[in-house]
């Protein structure tokens, strides 16, 4: 049977995500273990790599990518890293978990799709975790079973209690709302034509010189229009809220506040720290899944094409950040390889 030992998982980035995607993969995934952690702080892979039985620390991913016992790479270095990785994997036929985003740029992403198209078959999904997560998916359910009709309009809160050091206005449409440009397109099963952003008066929270709040429109391929409030210093906790205005209905996710208590003349639940408590069962369900499709040959999740089309989008969000008004989304034609 291939991968009898498990499947070997090269990570790429030991940081907030990597660090998390390496405990997982060695705590909670069946049916992969890491065989390399690679990150440009050596200390940081070998602390990692030590803790790991048949664990390899590198400096370079394409020492670790080119390594024997590496049958699969997750990707999790900065973005403007990704696409050197995606290149090296590909060029050895291997399975990809790239995280979001899959590449900063519309040029870079369409380097990645034509390597794999010129491989013939697809190796990379994106870490679009948001379509793994349990509510999101019953959401998708629902809108597909058409029980409410058409979706007419689709509202989305994406706040974060802070944003680290650096982080930008661009980011905030690259960075953050890039999970609302892929859970539009696959909940709605369209494209995103335009994007307009709007600046209210910036929270007295937001670094200087950073428009924090914003508020993103996108109208789609079929005339639907949907609206992101993207805040990234809300000061209380890591809220996502999304809500579908229906023909027949309209529906909402992200309320649940787990345990309700009622105690001092108060009642009400907590609002998670991050992503990584708010979506920890669907990071958990995406590298499972991902791991299982690719050990029976196959793929799962966003594809490299929802990579290019977020890139696409949020390339628009940003020309509209930086010049004001309404962008057109520019596409090249869909290729018959991404169905
Ligand atoms: N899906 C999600 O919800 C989610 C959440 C957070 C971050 N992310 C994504 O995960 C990726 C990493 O984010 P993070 O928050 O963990 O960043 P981070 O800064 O905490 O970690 C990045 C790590 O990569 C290392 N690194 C930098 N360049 C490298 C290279 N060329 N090769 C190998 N390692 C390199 C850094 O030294 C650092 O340890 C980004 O693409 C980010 O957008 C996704
Ligand atoms: O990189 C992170 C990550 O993608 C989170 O899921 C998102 O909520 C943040 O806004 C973003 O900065």
């Amino acid at each position: 049977m291939a991968f009898q030992r498990g499947l070997g998982v090269a990570v790429i980035g030991t940081g907030k995500m990597g660090a998390d995607h390496v405990r997982r993969l060695h705590d909670v995934i069946s049916g992969a273990r890491v065989t390399a952690v690679v990150d440009i702080e050596a200390d940081r892979a070998k602390s990692l790599a030590d803790a790991i039985d048949g664990c390899t620390a590198y400096t370079e991913s394409a020492a670790a990518i080119a390594a024997d016992d590496v049958d699969a790479v997750l990707i999790a270095s900065p973005g403007p890293a990704h696409e050197a990785a995606l290149i090296e994997a590909l060029g050895r036929d291997l399975p990809v978990l790239c995280e979001k985003p899959m590449t900063p740029d519309t040029g870079s992403a369409l380097r990645v799709i034509e390597a794999e198209q010129r491989l013939g078959h697809r190796r990379v999904s994106v870490g679009f975790m948001r379509r793994f997560d349990a509510e999101y998916v019953k959401l998708k359910r629902l809108l597909d079973s058409g029980e409410l009709g058409a979706a007419l309009m689709l509202h989305q809160r994406h706040r974060n209690l802070t944003m680290p050091p650096g982080f930008t206005d661009a980011m905030l449409i690259s960075s953050s709302v890039a999970h609302e440009v892929d859970a539009t397109r696959w909940l709605l099963g369209q494209e995103i034509a335009a994007v307009t952003v709007h600046k209210p008066a910036a929270s007295s929270h937001a670094p200087a010189g950073m428009n924090d709040p914003q508020f993103v429109l996108f109208e789609t391929s079929a005339g639907a229009l949907v609206d992101v409030e993207i805040f990234g210093h809300c000061g209380y906790g890591y809220q996502v809220q999304a809500e579908a205005v229906c023909e027949r209905g309209t529906v909402r996710i992200g309320d649940e506040p787990g345990p309700r208590v009622s105690a001092d003349g108060r009642w009400g639940g907590r609002v998670p720290p991050d992503y990584i408590e708010r979506f920890e069962d669907a990071y958990d369900r995406e590298v499972q899944a991902w791991v299982d499709a690719t050990r029976r040959g196959e793929v799962t999740g966003a594809s490299a094409w929802d990579g290019y089309a977020a890139a696409a989008v949020c390339e628009a969000g940003v020309a509209s950040q930086r010049e004001g008004g309404r962008i057109e989304v520019a596409l090249v034609e869909r290729p018959a390889f991404y169905p």
